[in-house]
């Protein structure tokens, strides 16, 4: 029998009625146990909407992966460009100092190369002679000699000491925009220990998802001491830096035209043109004063990424899903609201062993691999061809267990200037010997690598997966707007199927 309390008027309710007899009491905990059944499928529901809810606003997550400059960033930018134009817009002025800092160096690489060439030359005795022996190295140490005449002049001594500016400006910008405004090298073994570490030590660290903007915003706001430029010419970002190049612009047009440097640089291997983040063929343009990057110039200007930079971004209204008529219906506006986090990896060999810290949870890789560097080596180690390197890290990727169920999008980048070393004769053969006699043009090349890329993902892959590549110039903004919406359908594709939303 239960006892009640008659002070307790909840208990009281509850309790069974007096006198209740053996029908009404089955009925009643009857109509009981199916209530408890009610509010437990209720909680349920509850529960189970909770879960969906959490799905469908978890952030597309992203990784770029691939070699150091393989166009890991120049893909995020465009990425930015598509569909998040109001950052976009925000870091337009901020990417001019970035550019100044490219065009220099490409400046000061040219006048470099020119005065090797001129010490080569015995100019205090030969005044105005030639050079019948030349032994320019290559950007990449490969050292060559020709028996070419070349004339230097005193104009070519000039510019030398016309062009000196250049350097103290060089020193300023880079130390303002941090290690990533310079490439790594190959350290010397008999480098000490502490030296390298410290270089190490500087591929690390995350940045914030503004980490380009933070460093140029700053760049803006502190001039030069002793070089402030009027409130008018803050406001267009013109500081001190501008000064020097608007100086120095006609005499950066003179060097790149002179046709005894256009000589000295027809013998190098590497084109100089075809280097990251050349501008000199736009002199006019950007020595200006009220210079401002176009979209273009944003693409191809280089700043390496040091450690991680997180990009986030909300799809933008008003850009619809280019659907495809793949078997699963997607809605045209699911993405729209939906947060993108893309991570944007250095890819030198010492900042690589931070990648798979991130390797969890991915929805999509997209791994950029350059297919013009197959007669390139490694800026940080000169023994490893670059095509070579790109395939392991592919093996790596490929096989890795935690990313068994992402999604790998493959961009073999840089087709432009592949296409540029067919015309000008480079035999692949001669670097890839398995290559063999097949013909050595720009098609043949790409399926052939294509090729090697999609066996490696086959045999690696630890489940079957569907391989998807595009052949890319990322820095052609056009043309990779279209790869893009074929790529953020599939992403997306991905993260519901993920999710388990569709
Ligand atoms: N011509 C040409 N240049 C490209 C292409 N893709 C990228 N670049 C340029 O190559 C340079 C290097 O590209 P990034 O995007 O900085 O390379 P990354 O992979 O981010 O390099 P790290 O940050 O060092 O890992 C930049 O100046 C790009 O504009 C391409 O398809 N064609
Ligand atoms: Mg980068």
């Amino acid at each position: 029998m239960v006892r009640v309390s008659l002070d307790d008027p909840l208990a009281l309710a509850l309790s069974p009625p007096p006198n209740e007899t053996p029908e009404q009491r089955s009925a009643r905990e009857q109509a009981e146990a199916e209530a408890r059944k009610t509010s437990e499928a209720i909680d349920e529901q509850i529960r189970q909407e909770k879960i969906a809810l959490k799905k469908k606003k978890k952030p597309v997550k992203i990784l770029l992966l691939g070699q150091s400059e393989s166009g890991k960033s120049a893909t995020l930018k465009n990425f930015q460009l598509q569909y998040a134009k109001d950052q976009w817009l925000e870091e337009r002025l901020a990417w001019r100092a970035v550019i100044y800092l490219n065009l220099i160096k490409n400046a000061l690489q040219v006048l470099d190369i020119l005065q090797q060439a001129m010490s080569q030359t015995n100019k205090d005795k030969y005044p105005s002679t030639s050079l019948t022996t030349a032994d320019i190295s290559d950007s990449d140490g490969e050292h060559r000699s020709h028996t070419t005449v070349y004339r230097f002049t005193d104009k070519h001594r000039l510019l030398k000491l016309r062009l000196a500016p250049l350097r103290t400006v060089l020193v300023d910008l880079e130390k303002r925009l941090g290690p990533g405004s310079q490439e790594v090298h190959a350290i010397s073994r008999s480098l000490s220990d502490s030296t390298e570490n410290r270089a190490r030590q500087r591929e690390f660290g995350v940045s914030s998802n503004n980490g380009w903007k933070s460093i140029l915003d700053k760049l803006r706001s502190t001039p030069e001491p002793g070089n402030r430029p009027s409130s008018k010419q803050r406001e267009a970002g013109h500081d001190g830096v501008t000064d020097v190049l608007l100086g120095c612009k006609d005499d950066m047009k003179s060097l790149w035209h002179d046709p005894v440097v256009k000589q000295i640089l027809s013998h190098r291997r590497s084109k100089i043109e075809d280097a990251s983040g050349f501008f000199l063929d736009d002199v006019d343009r950007i020595a200006s004063p009220d210079y401002e990057p176009a979209d273009d110039d944003i693409v191809r200007a280089r700043l390496r990424t040091v450690g991680v930079q997180e990009h986030s971004f909300m799809m933008e209204a008003g850009q619809s899903l280019a659907l495809s008529t793949e078997s699963l219906p997607l809605d045209a506006n699911a993405d729209r609201g939906r947060e993108w986090i893309m991570y944007d990896f250095g890819g030198t060999r010492s900042a690589r062993a931070l990648w798979a810290a991130f390797f969890d949870d991915v929805d999509t890789i997209i791994f950029l691999a350059p297919i013009s560097c197959f007669d390139e080596r490694l800026r940080e180690d000169q023994d490893v061809n670059r095509l070579e390197d790109s395939l392991q890290l592919w093996r790596i990727v490929c096989s890795s267990p935690v990313l068994a169920k992402a999604q790998i999008i493959l961009f073999l980048n840089k087709c432009d200037i592949l296409h540029k070393k067919m015309k000008r004769g480079v035999s692949v053969r001669d670097y890839v010997p398995s290559f063999a006699d097949r013909k050595n043009d720009t098609m043949t090349v790409m399926k052939y690598f294509q090729q090697h890329f999609k066996d490696l993902f086959k045999s690696c892959s630890p489940e079957p997966r569907p391989f998807f590549v595009h052949f890319t110039s990322v820095i052609d903004t056009k043309a990779t707007a279209t790869t893009l919406s074929v790529v953020r359908e599939s992403v997306l594709r991905q993260h519901l199927q993920n999710a388990r939303l569709i």
